[in-house]
């Protein structure tokens, strides 16, 4: 707590809070959003079906996109307590008020445009369809792979090995032999699978999946870039104050780690 009432609402004192055995900030960052964002992917597909007689393969792509994101929320649930979110960002208004508000009813504007707007608006040729759904597909392996890879990378050096047998468990999502950096805090820095070649892998790929979700209409309206526009000014926020953290926490050790893993973001450019 700083002291600072406003402040301290915004960011919130309580790291885990549990009512009996449900820990709330799991529970609202998982349970909640994600399943509303699918169901609102879903109810744009019917809308369109009872007003077109068809679904667009527009809104088949966010019907999709919602549904990866919801099932890899879901079916690693496991890996996400060692995450971020559950370490250091407390129970405030920032986190409730996002999880409930923000995420289901900011993030899907462009399933909204296409509920009610003539598909004419927003049709691309098959080409531009395939590039999209590839790139959304191949997003979401890079992020699925990328944050398995570390968690549970994380969950092993815990003596963790028991993983859940969900679908989908992507390729290459658990490394045999990883390489990392022992750190003199005791920690490891994991060097091998994504994070070799950058040290945010998860976030880069999350942002493509994001600006996907605007780019599926086009440039018919720049609401739906919304989702996108915000998550890099998240991103880029929890970024400083990620590697500030760590710079204190491992000192000499991450220099190492940043001499041995260069780039921030994009491999060869940032
Ligand atoms: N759609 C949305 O609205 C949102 C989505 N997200 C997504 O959630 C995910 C969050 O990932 P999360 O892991 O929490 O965040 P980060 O990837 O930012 O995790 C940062 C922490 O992981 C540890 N770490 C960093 N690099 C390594 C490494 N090479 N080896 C081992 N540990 C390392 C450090 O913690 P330490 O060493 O102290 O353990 C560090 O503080 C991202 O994909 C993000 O895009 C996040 C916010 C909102
Ligand atoms: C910050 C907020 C919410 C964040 C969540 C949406 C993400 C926080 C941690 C994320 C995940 C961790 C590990 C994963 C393992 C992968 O194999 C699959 C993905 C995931 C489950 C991933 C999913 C997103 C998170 C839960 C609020 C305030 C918006």
């Amino acid at each position: 707590m700083s002291g600072n009432f406003i402040y301290d609402v915004f960011m919130g004192a309580i790291l885990n809070p549990r009512i009996g055995p449900i820990d709330l900030k799991m529970w609202a960052e998982v349970r909640i959003p994600w399943v509303i964002v699918f169901f609102l992917s879903v109810s744009g597909g019917c809308k369109q079906y009872e007003t077109l007689g068809y679904v667009t393969p527009n809104m088949a792509f966010m019907i999709l996109a919602t549904w990866l994101y919801l099932n890899a929320c879901a079916k690693a649930e496991e890996c996400i307590p060692q995450t971020w979110d559950m370490y250091h960002e407390k129970w405030g208004f920032m986190v409730i008020f996002w999880n409930f508000a923000g995420v289901p009813f900011s993030y899907i504007y462009s399933i909204v445009y296409m509920a009610r707007q003539d598909p004419s608006k927003y049709q691309f040729s098959t080409p531009t369809y395939v590039l999209l759904y590839t790139t959304l597909l191949a997003a979401y392996y890079i992020w699925d792979c990328s944050m398995s890879q570390k968690s549970r990378f994380k969950m092993q050096t815990q003596g963790l090995t028991n993983f859940r047998k969900t679908f989908p468990q992507v390729p290459w999502c658990i490394i045999e032999n990883p390489t990392y950096i022992q750190t003199a805090h005791g920690n490891r820095l994991l060097t091998s699978g994504w994070w070799a070649y950058s040290r945010k892998p998860n976030y880069v790929a999350d942002w493509i999946m994001s600006f996907c979700w605007g780019a599926i209409i086009g440039t018919a309206t720049p609401i739906p870039y919304f989702y996108s526009v915000f998550f890099i000014v998240v991103l880029v926020h929890r970024v400083s104050r990620d590697f500030e953290r760590c710079s204190v926490k491992y000192g000499k050790d991450w220099d190492r780690y940043c001499e041995v893993v260069p780039y921030k973001f994009i491999p060869g450019v940032f």
